[in-house]
């Protein structure tokens, strides 16, 4: 079987990205975010730099920011929402300089994201594998039946069984799981170099949030594809990232290896996380990382 890794290796190696390449294709310095409605700051200064590869994981509470900063890397923050201090560079472009047209050529085919709530981000009077066709031939320039062709790749890719069938089915018909494997094929379909996975694995049930997981890792390997995982659940974050910020009231209260992170919290509110985190299986996670 064909993996979507496999069929965008080729391409990836043409352009000279390689797994190991250590140049940032994601630098956010300082990066400040504010209500101009009402001046308030929300986000204080988040900085992380992404190379080829690399998996960079964001947890906190609910409303500390993770979410804004996502979206602030993408320039698609919500009204009266703005970057009101430091710098987003993608693959070595200050954002702020961008003008809309360059946004919209950047999008999907360098930088691209999965949220939660996958049906709310597919058109359910289209068949799923028309919109992944869609984006490829936007994106990629690819005629209609090459874009058909590699549509069915792509979810051929993400694990889907049968991708023909499921090419020409509407939304209504898949479960959360395929939906989010539909999304994730979407959101690579132009061979992004950096994806952003926002909660996307958080409404499905254990197992398939496994194999979700293993996806996006089976991609970053084979691709060299740098991810953001923005994630509540410090186990995910254990499970795919390399380095760790986590959040709180729009602060960073520690960043640093994920490792280091988990083992050795030197912030009581980290401390506090992996606590209630305990219950939810991190301590066997780190159990085995000492073994190995
Ligand atoms: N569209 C919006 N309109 C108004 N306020 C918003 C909007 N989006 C975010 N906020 C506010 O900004 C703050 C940070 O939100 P953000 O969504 O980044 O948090 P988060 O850490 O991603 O939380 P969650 O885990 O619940 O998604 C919150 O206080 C939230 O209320």
């Amino acid at each position: 079987m064909t993996t979507l890794a496999q069929s965008i290796a080729p391409q990836e190696a043409s352009l000279g990205r390689t797994a190991d390449q250590a140049s940032s294709v994601l630098s956010v310095r300082d990066v400040r975010i504010s209500d101009v409605a009402n001046g308030r700051e929300i986000v204080h200064g988040v900085s992380f730099e992404l190379t080829p590869g690399k998996t960079v994981g964001i947890v906190g509470e609910s409303g500390s920011g993770k979410t804004l900063t996502c979206r602030a890397t993408l320039g698609i923050l919500p009204p009266h929402f703005e970057v009101t201090g430091g710098t987003v560079e993608i693959d070595g472009a200050d954002i702020t300089t961008l003008s809309p047209p360059q946004w919209t050529a950047l999008r999907g085919i360098t930088i691209s994201a999965v949220f939660q709530d996958p049906a709310s981000y597919l058109n359910p009077s289209i068949r799923v594998g028309a919109q992944i066709a869609e984006v490829v031939r936007v994106k990629k320039g690819l005629k209609r039946r090459e874009a058909r062709q590699r549509a069915v790749e792509l979810l051929r890719a993400v694990h889907l069984r049968d991708p023909d069938l499921v090419y020409g089915q509407y939304t209504y018909e898949l479960s959360g799981g395929m939906l989010q494997r539909v999304l994730i094929a979407a959101a690579i379909a132009a061979d992004p170099q950096i994806l952003i996975a926002d909660e996307a694995t958080t409404a499905l049930d254990v197992t398939v949030q496994a194999e979700i997981l293993d996806l996006l890792a089976d991609l970053r390997e084979r691709t060299g594809l740098a991810l953001v995982v923005v994630s509540h659940d410090l186990a995910v974050v254990a499970q795919l990232c390399d380095e760790v910020l986590v959040m709180r009231q729009g602060d960073v209260v520690e960043h640093g290896p994920t490792s280091s992170v988990l083992h050795d919290p030197q912030h009581e509110y980290t401390r506090l996380l992996i606590a209630e985190h305990e219950l939810y299986g991190l301590e066997k996670f780190l159990a085995r990382k000492e073994d190995a």
